[in-house]
């Protein structure tokens, strides 16, 4: 199976690279903001299946930069699918639980309304629609709470935080399932070889680490794993203001994966000993 990957660097993108022989195009072979220019690399690869693992991933940020994110996170992957139609080939793209709204307790389902609450939400969102448009073999695999030894997220900034702090405050009232990059990276792998296999198979589904949890909890768990000491404060999202809203429920029902692909949601703790154990206190 001969894989192009949108992502060089980003976290999936990273792992995708460490788990398979793929071909990975940076910034520098296909910018994102030029999604005509990813639409032509497609249509002259020899590749059997795309998977896009590259997107503007700066959530706050995006909140001044609607337009440029519109066109990494909505036109580039709709360009994306449109020449993998052309050509017929499976095309897996990597969606956000900020889609959705954030309301509730129930584990967001794949048949639930989305609403995003944020200008990241609402580009992946365009993304989402005009990858479903575009009409060939697509799967999206909506995902949360990233995390990896690669690149930034949250378990890297708790563990660089507590180089200089001995007690920290974090939201205890957002809560959803952090999910290795690794396991992302190997649903996406199995997802890509059954897509191939079998042309029906596709369609949007939910991968999100279990159990859910707060980021309080979620800081805790890294500092008991990493044998840090250091005290973790839960506190109410209004007490830690951002440029961008978050969702406060991003629980993910990965019902649709399991039934489809035979792909279980993931245990993130086992996934976040893992990385621990590639930092090897390196931060
Ligand atoms: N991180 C998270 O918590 C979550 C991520 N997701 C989704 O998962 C997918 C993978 O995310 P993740 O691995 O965390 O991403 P990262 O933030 O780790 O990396 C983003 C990647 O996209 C690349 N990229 C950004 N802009 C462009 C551009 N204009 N042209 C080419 N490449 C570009 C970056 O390259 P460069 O290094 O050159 O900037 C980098 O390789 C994305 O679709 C994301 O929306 C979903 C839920 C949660
Ligand atoms: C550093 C820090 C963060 N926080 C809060 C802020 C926020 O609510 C939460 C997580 O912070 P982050 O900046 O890592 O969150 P964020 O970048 O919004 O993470 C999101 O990224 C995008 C790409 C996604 O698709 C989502 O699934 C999600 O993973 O922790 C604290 O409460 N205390 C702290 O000291
Ligand atoms: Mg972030």
């Amino acid at each position: 199976m001969r894989i192009l990957i949108f992502g060089k660097t980003g976290q999936v993108a990273t792992e995708l690279q460490l788990q398979a022989d793929v071909v990975a195009l940076g910034r520098d072979s296909a910018d994102l903001s030029d999604p005509a220019a990813c639409a032509a690399v497609i249509a002259a690869s020899d590749c059997d299946v795309v998977i896009n693992a590259a997107a503007y991933t700066a959530v706050d940020r995006a909140e001044q930069e609607e337009a440029v994110a519109h066109v990494i996170n909505g036109d580039a992957p709709t360009a994306m699918a449109h020449a993998c139609a052309a050509r017929g080939t499976p095309f897996i793209h990597i969606s956000t639980d900020y889609v959705f709204a954030g309301t509730g307790t129930d584990p967001w389902r794949v048949s639930d309304p989305v609403a995003p609450q944020n200008a990241y939400g609402r580009t992946k969102l365009a993304g989402e629609e005009g990858v479903r448009a575009a009409g060939g073999q697509s799967a999206i695999l909506r995902t949360s709470w990233v995390f990896s030894a690669h690149g930034n997220n949250f378990v890297k900034t708790m563990l660089r935080l507590s180089q200089t702090r001995d007690a920290l405050s974090v939201v205890a009232d957002q809560i959803g399932g952090p999910t290795p990059a690794a396991d992302i990276a190997k649903a996406a792998l199995s997802m890509a070889q059954q897509m191939l296999s079998d042309p029906n198979k596709g369609g949007t589904h939910h991968f999100g680490g279990t159990p859910a949890v707060s980021w309080a909890d979620f800081a805790t768990e890294i500092f008991t794993q990493a044998n840090r000491a250091v005290t973790v404060s839960g506190i109410p999202t209004a007490d830690y203001p951002t440029p961008a809203c978050r969702p406060l429920n991003s629980r993910m029902d990965g019902t649709t994966l399991e039934t489809d692909f035979n792909i279980a949601q993931p245990d993130w703790k086992t996934g976040l000993g893992c990385v621990l154990k590639t930092l090897e206190h390196t931060i």
